[in-house]
């Protein structure tokens, strides 16, 4: 009989590790500026009710970690026994095209976004990163919180959130952990939240403006992690005061085109810092990483996950189907 091969999100957890996550999100990141990545902008299905499908097919031509991909997310933001945000990936053959596994993406949809904001927050504020303000209290605003705080010197993170029972919820779990030496707060308005912080990430893909310039300390970094079809977390007179980088050029132009109407010019993609083909700004700046999340680091992660799997299963049988 035939059979496919499933690598569950139990089997993924097991072989996520940040050290690498960041390592192949962040040479995802430089392949596409370095022409070394295929991928459209995706396709984005409105389902109604805020619900939304994202498909997302790239290729990564990379001698570590080439890969080939599809990945399929559907976000239900109203779900409350499931997560809201959950995905697979279909991993290919990148010489034949054959598939080799389907691998279960939730997590790395939200490791990978986190390693993302990592990748940005080293290139545009490397240094003196005492506060770091979260916005929203969901998954993302989660693994930000441990990604980040993993990755800098924190001394405090806070949280807001709508429902600030969900924020104090969330500290207290990140605080009951310990992994990090770091406080976690949860704060009650958005302004305290991100008064003097140094490290923003907003996470809530609101359509109502949450995030106000007169609030934010002049060198902040954000992290502007919310994605829906009318996400106005951040006030437009915060971008038009801020460097504005993106992750790729296909997905900006297709889904950042309420930026684009109200004049705000991007710096350019991460990975073009990464390369070093651009520079971050010289004089103080507010910045900020517009993501959207590219295929090409889920096809990166994918082929990590599946590499991993193979090596410490003793999988005989690469092949998906027999
Ligand atoms: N940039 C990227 O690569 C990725 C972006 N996303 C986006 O990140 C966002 C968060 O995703 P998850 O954490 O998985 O979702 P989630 O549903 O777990 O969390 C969303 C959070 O935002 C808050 N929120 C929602 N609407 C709000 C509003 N109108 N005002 C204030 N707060 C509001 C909710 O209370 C919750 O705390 C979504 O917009 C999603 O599309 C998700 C994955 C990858
Ligand atoms: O990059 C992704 O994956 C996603 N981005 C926006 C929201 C859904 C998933």
């Amino acid at each position: 009989m035939d059979t496919l091969m499933y690598i569950n999100e139990n089997r993924v957890r097991e072989l996520l590790d940040w050290d690498k996550v960041f390592e192949v999100t962040e040479k995802a990141m430089e392949a596409v500026a370095r022409n070394r990545a295929i991928q459209n902008a995706r396709s984005v299905t409105d389902l109604n009710q805020s619900n939304l499908l994202f498909v997302m097919p790239g290729r990564l031509n990379d001698n570590d970690n080439g890969a080939l991909g599809c990945k399929i997310v559907s976000y239900f933001p109203q779900n409350t026994n499931l997560p809201p945000l959950m995905a697979n990936i279909v991993l290919m053959d990148d010489a034949t095209g054959a598939l080799q596994a389907v691998i279960a993406a939730t997590e790395i949809t939200a490791w990978r976004t986190a390693a993302a904001s990592a990748v940005a927050t080293k290139y545009l504020h490397n240094e003196n990163n005492k506060i770091l303000a979260i916005i929203g209290a969901g998954a993302q605003a989660k693994i930000h919180a441990v990604c980040l705080s993993y990755f800098f010197k924190f001394e405090e993170v806070r949280v807001w959130n709508r429902n600030e029972e969900r924020a104090m919820k969330l500290v207290a779990e990140l605080n009951d952990d310990g992994k990090s030496k770091c406080r976690f707060t949860a704060c009650g308005s958005v302004q305290s939240c991100v008064a003097d912080a140094d490290v923003l990430v907003t996470t809530t893909g609101a359509d109502d403006t949450l995030l106000k310039l007169e609030w934010l300390k002049q060198d902040v970094h954000i992290n502007a992690v919310g994605v829906s079809l009318n996400c106005r977390e951040i006030d437009d007179e915060v971008y038009k005061a801020s460097n504005v980088y993106i992750d790729h050029w296909e997905g900006a132009r297709d889904e950042l085109k309420h930026l684009l109407d109200i004049g705000i010019q991007f710096k350019g993609q991460i990975g073009d810092l990464i390369c070093g083909s651009i520079k971050p700004p010289s004089e103080k700046s507010i910045t900020i990483f517009e993501s959207l999340g590219m295929a090409v680091e889920d096809c990166a992660m994918a082929r990590m996950i599946y590499d991993l799997h193979v090596e410490k299963s003793n999988v005989t049988d690469k092949r998906v189907v027999k």
